[in-house]
Parts: structure tokens; sequence; C-alpha cells
């Protein structure tokens, strides 16, 4: 199986590097950018995440097999014969959609000619996310373009639309990274509270974002381990933002989104037997805004999250401009990674 864990990024380089197949730093402010790096051979994105934080901290990702590491200076990637980590990033430029989309197609050839070919996750990071591009057209709005080109001409080659990620990050350019496996059954999941991110209309940019509001990870070898990875959700009922000034109300509509995603009811629409509450959830990344907001949310999450969770809180920009908080998380059957 695979296992995710949250540590700090000033841990100690000796900590075991046993099954590491790959880490992202979601780092402070400081950097100007993206970078992408071989840290003692383990493929790692370094994120300027966070307006709030001086260090961040670093999610790792570990597996049972022995990990083999390969790439180039955009696409580093790390596999074990079951899991794939694969992370790009995209220099900055006057314009986004035909560099999203070779490197998103490069990633497909990729995990195609590796032998993995079930995508079941992919975080996307975006600088200036709200800011214009040298059309006139908003940076998300551009990557989302490329990355809809993207799986337009792989579609055939993947096993579906994952859960995804796609959010602001400090300085320019942009940046992904993804979990694919080789033998695992994958179900992309829809949320009926909401519109498929796929199916939004063209008054949010030319070509919709390309994700499913959760995936499930059944893993091949044992029935009973079956993850849940949760897209990033907000205050979007339908498609449209609700809320847009209120965080109290943006925080409702998102966490009430989250629960209805991962009930019986929803899960059952897309063959997915099980059922999960919020109090499952575990390595949440809270994305806000405005750094005065940070109480409530703190308040909302404390609330609806099990006391235990592993739980960060990032202050970035959000891929709406009328979007204050957005939350991730997931439900992982292996057990937590030390
Ligand atoms: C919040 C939303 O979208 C955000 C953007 C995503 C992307 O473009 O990959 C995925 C989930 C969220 O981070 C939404 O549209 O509901």
């Amino acid at each position: 199986m695979i296992n995710c864990s949250f540590v700090e990024t000033t841990r100690d380089a000796a900590a075991p590097r046993s099954g590491l197949l790959g880490q992202v730093i979601y780092g402070g402010h400081a950097q100007r950018g993206a970078v992408l790096e071989r840290l003692q051979g383990i493929p790692s994105l370094r994120l300027p995440m966070d307006r709030a934080q001086a260090e961040g901290f670093t999610e790792i990702w570990r597996v049972d097999g022995t990990v083999h590491e390969g790439g180039d200076e955009e696409l580093l990637y790390a596999h074990d014969g079951e899991f794939l980590f694969c992370a790009g990033i995209i220099p900055p430029a006057p314009r986004y959609a035909d560099a999203t989309r070779e490197l998103y197609l490069r990633a497909f050839d990729l995990v195609e000619r590796l032998g993995y070919p079930t995508i079941f996750r992919i975080w996307n990071f975006i600088g200036g996310i709200n800011a214009d591009n040298a059309d006139g057209l908003e940076n998300y709005r551009d990557f989302c373009r490329g990355r809809a080109e993207a799986f337009e001409a792989g579609q055939s080659r993947l096993h579906g639309m994952p859960a995804a990620t796609g959010i602001g990050m400090a300085g320019a350019g942009a940046a992904f990274y993804l979990l694919a496996c080789r033998s695992g059954a994958a179900a992309h999941i829809e949320n009926t509270r909401q519109v498929p991110a796929w199916q939004y209309p063209t008054q949010y940019g030319p070509r919709p974002p390309s994700f499913a509001r959760a995936s499930t990870l059944q893993g091949s070898s044992d029935q009973a381990s079956r993850m849940l990875f949760v897209s990033g959700t907000a205050s979007i009922l339908g498609h449209e933002t609700v809320h847009p000034d209120d965080i109290d109300g943006q925080c409702r509509v998102a966490i009430d989104n989250i629960a209805h995603l991962i009930s019986r009811e929803n899960l059952a629409l897309h063959g997915v037997a099980t059922a999960h509450a919020l109090r499952e959830l575990d390595f949440i990344k809270v994305y806000y805004r405005h750094g005065r907001d940070l109480a409530s949310i703190r308040a909302a999450c404390c609330h609806a999250f099990r006391p235990d969770a592993q739980i960060r809180y990032i202050e970035t920009d959000i891929c709406r401009a009328d979007l204050l908080v957005e939350i991730e998380a997931l439900v992982p059957t292996a057990p937590r990674a030390e």
C-alpha cells in the first residue's frame, strides 16, 4: 500500500529513507517559484506556498517496495512496481496553456510507458492564479485550458479523470505532482451537490477544470484496503460560488460538501459500497485567502474533524477570486506512517 505523512520541514534528514517514493515541501513564502530536485535521491517538489509560515511542512509518500527513480529537469519520478510518484514544474511564462498541455502529456506518456495507467490523485499549483496572463486571461483559466487539451488528447490511455487540487502558490510558474498505480482499481466520484467541474459552463473559462470530486483506490492485493482522496472542495453549489463574502458560510458549505461527497448515499451512485464520516478524514489541508479569517476557519475545522487528524492551514490564493477557503483530505485505510 501507499502511506502519507506530514512532517516538519526541518525534520531529521536521517529519517528512515526506506520506501520513500516522493516528498512535497509546502514551504514558506520566501522562494520565487517551485523547485524540482532530488533530495538524497528522492524526487522532491519544493513549493513557495504559505504567506503566513516561515518553515511550512513536508508531505511524504511511502510505499512497501524497492523504489527506483528517474527523470529530468522538468519531470522527476519514482516507482516501486505498484505505485508511481511524478512531479513536474512549468517555468514562469507570459501564458501557460501550451506548456501545461505538453508537460501533462509527458506525464501521461510516462505512466503509460512505465505501466502505471491509473492516476488516482493530482495536485496543481499556479503562481498568480487569479492574475491575468499576457492575453488578459486569468492564469488559472489558462492552465485549465492546457490541462483539458492534455486530457482530451490522452483520454484513451487514461483510466478516467482523478481527484485533484488546483491552488495558488507564491512566485510565478506552475507545478504539479501525481500518484498513479499499476494494478489497483480507482473509482472517480462526483458530488450530487455540485456540477462536475469538467462540465462547468464557459463563464468560468474557455475550458473547464479537469478533475473528479474524489477518487477511491482499491488495493489489488487486499480488498479491505480502500483509500479515498477528497479533491480541494470549496463553497460551490451547482457550479456557483455561494456566500462570496462570508467566511463562516463558506466553511459550512465546503465542509457539508465533503460530508455529502463521502456519504453512503453519494458513494453508492458510483458503485462504491462504503460510507465515511468527516471524523475519518486525515491529512487535511485547509487553504485560506486572508489571514484575518484563520480563527473562524480553525474553529469550523476543529468542530468538524477529529482532534488527532493531521491538519495544515496554508494561506494562499484560491482558484476563484470569490473563494475564501478550500479543504482537501484523504481517508487512509493504510495505518498512518510514523
Ligand atoms: C474548488 C474547486 O476547484 C479547485 C481546483 C481544482 C483543479 O483545477 O484541479 C481542483 C479542486 C479545487 O482545488 C471547484 O471547482 O470546486
